[in-house]
């Protein structure tokens, strides 16, 4: 891979390294994902716009390259191994990002797979805003969306209208299932990227999704290349509608989780 070529086009005082070229390329090749040039390029600028926004928006935590090359670039290329991304049909697929923050995993995902229709959604505007614009300097098509998902899950604009819903770190997995399962379309599916993930969340979250319309299937445990952190992806297929009350008024879902014994 000509990593060296690539770097040396990062805009200037921003630049990724050879090296994190190197890792972004092998940890994407790690879970299947191959990226080409045109695609590294776009990281490229992707990671530069980043390192302004979190200087001037105190957007994301992580500071060294390898973490944000890692933690998040390739990290988010981690909901690609959802099963349903196999099916001919998926370059169509409306997907929503619910709580997006900076853009991840919808960034990636976009940059990866240009085809999706992608929309980024986050509670706070001044991230979506960001998220548009860095979408628009990297030539992709990603519509932001700004609400909460309390309040967009009980809108007939938004209710019932997505393929698919990712998210990553945004709540246990009783409150995703609240917040994301309203938006799908029957036959479509929550994928949502989780850390460590301990039995009680699982069993409450499927007692939840089971009152949500939805179906968990088996999660998928992996561990982050290069890095080994614990990794769980958790794929919900909608098999019916979801009760008119759901999800509750904004808070609510977190405040008293569904699925309690
Ligand atoms: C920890 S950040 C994760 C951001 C991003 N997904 C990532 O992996 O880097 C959680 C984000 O979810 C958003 N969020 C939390 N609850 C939300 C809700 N009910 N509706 C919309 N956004 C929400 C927050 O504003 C925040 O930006």
């Amino acid at each position: 891979m000509p990593a060296d070529a690539l770097a040396d086009s990062a805009p200037s005082g921003t630049e990724l390294s050879g090296e994190a070229l190197d890792l972004l390329h092998e940890g994407a090749q790690a879970l299947g994902v191959s990226l080409s040039p045109a695609q590294l390029k776009q990281f490229v600028t992707l990671y530069g716009l980043l390192r302004q926004g979190a200087t001037q928006m105190n957007l994301t935590a992580l500071h060294s390259e390898r973490d944000v090359v890692l933690k998040h670039f390739v990290d988010s290329l981690g909901a690609l191994q959802a099963t349903l991304w196999k099916e001919p049909e998926r370059s169509s697929l409306q997907v929503l990002d619910l709580g997006t923050g900076a853009g991840f995993p919808a960034l990636p995902l976009a940059i990866s797979c240009p085809a999706l229709k992608m929309t980024a959604m986050d509670a706070t505007q001044k991230k979506v805003a960001f998220v548009e614009r860095t979408a628009e300097a990297l030539g992709l098509t990603v519509r932001g969306l700004s609400g909460r998902a309390e309040d967009l899950g009980q809108d007939p604009i938004h209710r019932g209208r997505y393929d698919v819903v990712v998210t990553r770190a945004v709540a246990s997995l009783p409150v995703l299932a609240e917040l994301a399962l309203p938006l799908l379309k029957e036959g479509g599916w929550l994928i949502a990227q989780k850390g460590q993930l301990e039995d009680a969340e699982v069993a409450q979250g499927e007692r939840a999704i089971s009152l949500l319309g939805g179906e968990l299937h088996p999660i998928q445990r992996s561990h982050l290349p290069f890095l080994g952190d614990a990794r769980a992806l958790v794929q919900v297929h909608k098999v019916a509608p979801t009760p008119a009350k759901y999800p509750r008024r904004p808070g609510i879902p977190n405040k008293r989780p569904l699925g309690n014994e």
